[in-house]
């Protein structure tokens, strides 16, 4: 008879809701169903997961999953598998080429995904090139498989001398050390560079700019008439029919310049060929980003409760040119113009009630998810920073689990939590690695409010991981605009662990100098996620900011409460251990959280505790001689 090899993992039976337990089990189920259907195929080769420690299974054990079986040797013969028994098993076979999957990944949860396993990617591994390609199939090719043709723009920029003046003022009396003014203001290159990203991402090309400076900008026309007749000349020429401006424009703003582009069109002048003319804004731009990139259900609400928001005000643009076509708006077009106009906002409000809604729904079940993981009581780590800089990088170098990262803006919508161990971590072996949408300068009004509740999963953070793109020039006024955000959701105290990434992409010397300044600092590292250079030095960074978390315990713990023990070994760090009489001695350092749960077993009237060899040379001397046991009767 041909054997084969089945790897197994045990399937982690966390501490979280049960919910989350039903999932994974379940999930374990159907894998394992699909592994014995191969059995029966000759070439079926299956491999393992590496199996969690011996104590860890123990202790993470709750009384309700009796289904799921203790941790087995990782490599066995098929005929020792019990048909009943669940485990995860995952099979390579068809692809030699990706690696073994991390334990880290059994156990990740992704937020708002019950509903939808479709979206669930916790089991497969894509590499850089499926992401290309994923890319490139969703800007460039159209449902019928023909390449489409990429669209072109236009882009405007305007520099607003007085607001120049007013930036400038204000990074005077910036301090960094505290960080405490506002945002600061991207000059016109930085912020035209950073469009033009956005606008590649968005999957268009620039073929034409134009720029004017100005005292202020036109609250009409945003640029002055001359310019928009300029622009209109260039665009004619080049063939391109939509317009970017690197601006938040107003609704009003909007609408007359698309009156004034359009003019050909809207006057009936059929001698002109009509082309009608896309004006876009930075906020539509980033809408359209977001749109592309959600993923989960809660996402897409999001965006789509964005994009409405958006709308609304906007709606009076289609029958704009009714009015004009009646001349002075005649009788029996304009009252059908209002009417149909009225049923259009009425839509969009009710569709923005339901979406409201339903967003609403999706995040209580998120705090009940949040309240799991706060049982978990696992140090909750969040990385935050501007867009591009990294984020999913470091936590995909982490844990290896293949979150999308990817040189284009706002590649991360939805916020992933995974359970990592952090290598050479002796305070909290394990941790939750939360990644986050990316931050941006000018980030639109509405779209703030729709993310601010994605937002809100950073505040639950022990300790901010900010990721710092250092190849990018502007990186030191990119640090502060999300130094301005977290300020402004209210949690810039928490500890922060600041992370100065892509070092691999600077200059030796720049580098080395970075590395120099970091190593000055306590909560500064220099590191590249691409190539995991500097990460041990992250892994020893975010060490030091959570021990600042922990709080130092004294107490005896009942041998038959050995889970307790269990949890201040995984959560905290122990200094003096010893196996007393009525149970085990521990002077330890633990979360808050565990402390307070604890708190029966702390060792009464120890406001001032007995030196440490003090306590140790007693105790062992009364043991030693027997008479220990008779003290404490
Ligand atoms: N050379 C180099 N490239 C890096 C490094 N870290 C990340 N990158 C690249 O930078 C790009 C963006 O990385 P992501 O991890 O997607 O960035 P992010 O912060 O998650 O971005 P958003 O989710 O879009 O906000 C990708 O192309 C990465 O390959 C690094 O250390 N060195
Ligand atoms: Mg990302």
């Amino acid at each position: 008879m041909k054997r084969s090899t089945l790897l197994i993992g045990i399937l982690a039976s966390t501490s979280y809701s049960d919910a989350f337990q039903n999932a994974h089990s379940t999930r374990a189920a159907n894998s394992f169903d699909a592994a014995l259907g191969k059995r029966s195929r000759e070439d079926s080769r299956l491999f393992v997961l590496s199996s969690p420690p011996q104590s860890e299974t123990t202790n993470h054990h709750d009384e309700g999953d009796s289904d799921i079986k203790p941790p087995l040797d990782p490599l066995f013969q098929m005929d020792d598998v019990k048909d009943n028994d669940l485990y995860h098993v995952e099979d390579t076979a068809d692809d030699d080429q990706k690696e073994p999957t991390q334990f880290a990944e059994l156990v990740m949860e992704e937020d708002g995904e019950e509903e939808e396993p479709e979206d669930d990617f916790s089991f497969y591994y894509r590499d850089e090139d499926d992401m290309l390609t994923e890319r490139e199939d969703r800007l460039y090719v159209d449902e019928n498989g023909f390449r489409r043709k990429v669209e072109r723009c236009f882009l405007v920029g305007v520099e607003a001398l007085a607001e120049q003046r007013r930036a400038k003022w204000a990074d005077q009396y910036y301090d960094p050390l505290n960080g405490a003014a506002g945002a600061p203001t991207f000059s016109l290159e930085e912020s035209l560079i950073e469009m033009r990203d956005l606008i590649k991402t968005a999957g268009m090309e620039v073929t034409g700019e134009i720029t004017q400076r100005l005292q202020d900008v036109n609250p009409r026309t945003y640029i002055g008439t001359g310019k928009v007749k300029e622009a209109q000349e260039m665009m004619e020429e080049l063939g391109c029919t939509t317009i970017v401006f690197d601006a938040e424009l107003s609704p009003g703003q909007q609408k007359s310049l698309e009156n004034i582009f359009n003019r050909n069109l809207l006057n009936n002048d059929f001698l002109v060929q009509e082309r009608e003319i896309k004006v876009i804004d930075r906020t539509a731009l980033i809408l359209d980003i977001f749109a592309q990139h959600a993923r989960t259900r809660e996402g897409k609400l999001q965006v789509d409760l964005a994009l409405h928001e958006y709308r609304k005000p906007r709606l009076t643009k289609m029958w704009t040119h009714l009015e004009r076509q009646s001349g002075a708006g005649g009788v029996g077009l304009r009252g059908p113009g209002e009417s149909q106009l009225e049923i259009d906002k009425r839509l969009v409000r009710d569709r923005i009630i339901v979406l409201k809604k339903k967003i609403d729904d999706i995040q209580k079940q998120r705090s009940i998810h949040r309240r799991g993981r706060k049982r978990t009581g696992l140090p909750i780590l969040s990385i935050v920073g501007y867009t591009n800089a990294g984020k999913s990088s470091l936590l995909n170098y982490l844990t290896r689990a293949g979150v999308m990262a990817e040189s284009m803006l706002f590649a991360t919508l939805d916020p992933t939590t995974r359970k990592v161990k952090l290598p050479g971590y002796r305070t909290h072996p394990e941790v939750l690695l939360t990644d986050t949408v990316g931050f941006i300068q000018k980030l639109p009004t509405n779209l703030v409010a729709a993310f601010r509740a994605t937002l809100e999963e950073v505040q639950e953070a022990d300790v901010l991981v900010h990721v710092i793109d250092v190849s990018n020039p502007s990186w030191e006024k990119q640090e502060r605009a999300v130094n301005a955000v977290l300020a402004d959701i209210g949690i810039e105290d928490k500890p922060i662990v600041r992370v100065l990434n892509k070092i691999d992409l600077l200059d030796p010397e720049d580098a080395e100098y970075l590395r120099y300044e970091a190593a000055f600092s306590d909560n500064t590292v220099a590191v590249s996620a691409l190539y995991g250079d500097g990460l041990q030095d992250f892994v020893a960074c975010v060490e030091d900011a959570m021990s600042d978390l922990l709080v130092p315990i004294e107490m005896e713990i009942p041998y038959d409460k050995g889970d307790d023990l269990n949890m201040i070994h995984e959560q905290g760090n122990v200094e003096t251990i010893d196996y007393r009489e009525k149970g085990t001695y521990v002077l330890a350092r633990v979360p808050t959280a565990l402390a307070n749960r604890l708190e029966k077993y702390s060792l009464a009237g120890s406001e001032e505790p007995v030196t440490k060899e003090g306590e140790e040379e007693i105790d062992w001397v009364a043991i030693g001689r027997g008479r220990h046991s008779v003290e404490n009767k």
